[in-house]
C-alpha cells in the first residue's frame, strides 16, 4: 500500500519504518529541513534500539523516502498518518495547532479519496475537529480514523511490529477495511484489532497512560510510606505483583515518571475531564504526587549534608527520563539538577545517549563527563536518576578510589542494599 506519514519524530519515524518493512511504499514528510536531509542521507535523527536496520533496509530496498514537501506527501499515500506532537499548553490541554494546521493544509491540497489517520496522542472529539478541518476546504470525499500509538520508546520497533493491540476508531467500513489489511502482518500472532468508535479510541490512549501512571505513583506512595513504617518496597512490589489481578509490572517505585508522554497525558485527560464538567480526582492525586516524587532525593541529599549544598561536588548516573532512549523530556534528573545548581552544587553527569540534548538545553551549567567513572572524580556524592544496564553492576572499589565520599543516592533501587553498604558505601534508596 502506499502510506505518508506526516511528522518523523519517534512515533512517525518509527511508524514509517516499520510499515515500510512489511512491503508497504512509505513517504514520511516533516517540516524540519535538517532532519529531512539527515534521513534522506541515511541517518536516524534520534536513537532508538533496532531502528537503524530497518531504516536502512528499507532505504535500500526504495520503500522508505523523506520530504519536506507535504504535497507530495497527499499525492503519494492513499493512507496519510499524523504523528504530530500534541504538547502540554498553558493551561494543561493538548496543543492541537499542529494537527489542526496540517489538517487545514490537507483540507486544501486533497485531490481524491484519502484516509486521515492519527496516530498522535489528542483528547475525545479531535477526529471531528480534524474532519471539520479539511471539509473546510475539500471537495472530494475523506475519512478520519483514530488510532491510537502504545509503542514505548526503547521498545518502539518491537511494539510496533509485535504490538499487543490495535487499537482503530472509524465509523467508516471503507477506511477500517484498508486499516485492516495494512495492520494483518502485525497480528499474526492473534493479538487483536479492536474497532470501535472514534472517541472510544481517543479516550483508550489517554485512559491507558493515566491508568499506568497512577500505577506508578501508587507505587511510589507505598514506597515513602514503607521509609516510614520500616517496611521494604521490593518485597511489598514482589508480594502485591504476583497477583495476577495486579501483575508484575509498572510497580516500580522511583523518581517519578517523566518522558513525553505520561506527565502531558495525564495532565491533558485531567483537563478534558474540567472541560467537561468532570474533575477526576484521581488524576488530580497523580500529578501532585509526581510533581513530589521527582524531588524525592533532594531532602535526603540535603539532610545528608547538613543543609550546606554549597560547593559540593554531585555526579549524577542517568539523564534520560528512562533507559534505551536519548528523549530528556521531563525527565526527573533535570528537575533535581535544577535544584542542586540552585543549591549551589556542580554537577558531572554522564549518560550513554542523553549527553548531547541535555547539553543543548543546559550549556555549560553542568559538567559532562566521558564515562560513568569519570563523573565520580572528586564526587562528593552520586545521584543515579536512570537505571541503564552499565549502571547495574559497577566496579564499587573502583567507584571508592575516585569519589571524594563514597555516598550513593539510587533514585532506581539499583543495587541490594547490604551488599553495596558492605561495600562501604553510605547507600539511600527509594522506599528500602
Ligand atoms: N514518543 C512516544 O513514545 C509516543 C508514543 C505514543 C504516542 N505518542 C504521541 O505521538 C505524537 C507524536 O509524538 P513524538 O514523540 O513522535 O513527537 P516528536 O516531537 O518526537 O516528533 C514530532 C515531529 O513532527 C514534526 N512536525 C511538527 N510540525 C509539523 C508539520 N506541520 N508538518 C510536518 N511535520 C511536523 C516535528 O518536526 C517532529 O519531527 C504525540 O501526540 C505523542 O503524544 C508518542
Ligand atoms: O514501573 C515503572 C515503570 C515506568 N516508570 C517510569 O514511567 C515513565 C514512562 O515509562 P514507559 O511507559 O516505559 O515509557 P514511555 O516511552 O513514556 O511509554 C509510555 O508512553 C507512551 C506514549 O504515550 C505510550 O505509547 C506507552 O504505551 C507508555 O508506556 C518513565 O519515566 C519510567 O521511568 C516507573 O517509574 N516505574
Amino acid at each position: 500500500m502506499k502510506i505518508a506519514v506526516i511528522g518523523t519524530g519517534y512515533v512517525g519515524l518509527v511508524t514509517g519504518t516499520c510499515l515500510a518493512e512489511t512491503g508497504n511504499e512509505v513517504l514520511c514528510i516533516d517540516i524540519d529541513q535538517d532532519k529531512v536531509k539527515q534521513m534522506q542521507a541515511g541517518e536516524v535523527p534520534i536513537y532508538e534500539p533496532h531502528l537503524d536496520v530497518l531504516f536502512e533496509r528499507n532505504i535500500k530496498a526504495n520503500r522508505l523516502k523523506f520530504s519536506t514537501n507535504l504535497e507530495e506527501g497527499l499525492e503519494h499515500g492513499d493512507i496519510i498518518f499524523l504523528a504530530l506532537p500534541t504538547p502540554e499548553d498553558e493551561d494543561g490541554s493538548a496543543d492541537l495547532k499542529y494537527i489542526l494546521g496540517v489538517a487545514d493544509d490537507i483540507g486544501k491540497l486533497i485531490k481524491d479519496y484519502k484516509v486521515i489517520v492519527d496516530k498522535s496522542t489528542v483528547p475525545v472529539g479531535t477526529s471531528d475537529k480534524v474532519k471539520a478541518a479539511i471539509a473546510k476546504h475539500a471537495k472530494v470525499d475523506f475519512d478520519v480514523v483514530s488510532n491510537p500509538e502504545f509503542l514505548r520508546e526503547g521498545f518502539a520497533v518491537d511494539d510496533f511490529l509485535k504490538p499487543e493491540r490495535i487499537v482503530v476508531g472509524s465509523s467508516s467500513d471503507r477506511a477500517t477495511a484498508l486499516m485492516q489489511k495494512l495492520y494483518k502482518p502485525y497480528v499474526r500472532s492473534g493479538n487483536p484489532i479492536i474497532i470501535m468508535d472514534e472517541k472510544s479510541a481517543e479516550l483508550t490512549k489517554y485512559a491507558s497512560n493515566s491508568f499506568l501512571a497512577a500505577k506508578i505513583t501508587f507505587m511510589n506512595e507505598i514506597a515513602n510510606f514503607c521509609e516510614k513504617v520500616g517496611a521494604d518496597v521490593d518485597k511489598v512490589r514482589i508480594g502485591m505483583g504476583t497477583d495476577s489481578r495486579i501483575g508484575k509490572r509498572f510497580l516500580f517505585p522511583g523518581i517519578g515518571y517523566g518522558g513525553s508522554c505520561f506527565p502531558k497525558d495525564v495532565k491533558a485527560l485531567h483537563k478534558s475531564g474540567l472541560d467537561n464538567n468532570y474533575n477526576f480526582k484521581i488524576l488530580d492525586a497523580v500529578i501532585n504526587v509526581n510533581a513530589r516524587q521527582k524531588l524525592v532525593l533532594i531532602p535526603k541529599i540535603e539532610s545528608h549534608f547538613n543543609n550546606d549544598l554549597k560547593g559540593k561536588n554531585i555526579a549524577v548516573w542517568g539523564l534520560a527520563f528512562k533507559p534505551e532512549t536519548d528523549d530528556i523530556r521531563e525527565a526527573p534528573s533535570l528537575y533535581m539538577i535544577d535544584a542542586l545548581l540552585e543549591a549551589g552544587c556542580n554537577i558531572t553527569a554522564f549518560d550513554p545517549e542523553a549527553m548531547p540534548n541535555v547539553k543543548r538545553k543546559l550549556g555549560d551549567k553542568i559538567n559532562f563527563a566521558d564515562s560513568m567513572y569519570d563523573a565520580l572524580k572528586n564526587a562528593d556524592a552520586l545521584i543515579i536518576s536512570t537505571e541503564w544496564s552499565i549502571f547495574r553492576t559497577p566496579d564499587f572499589s573502583k567507584m571508592k578510589t575516585v569519589m571524594s565520599s563514597p555516598t550513593i543516592f539510587d533514585g532506581r533501587n539499583l543495587y541490594d542494599v547490604k551488599d553495596v553498604k558492605n561495600e562501604g558505601f553510605k547507600y539511600v534508596s527509594i522506599g528500602r
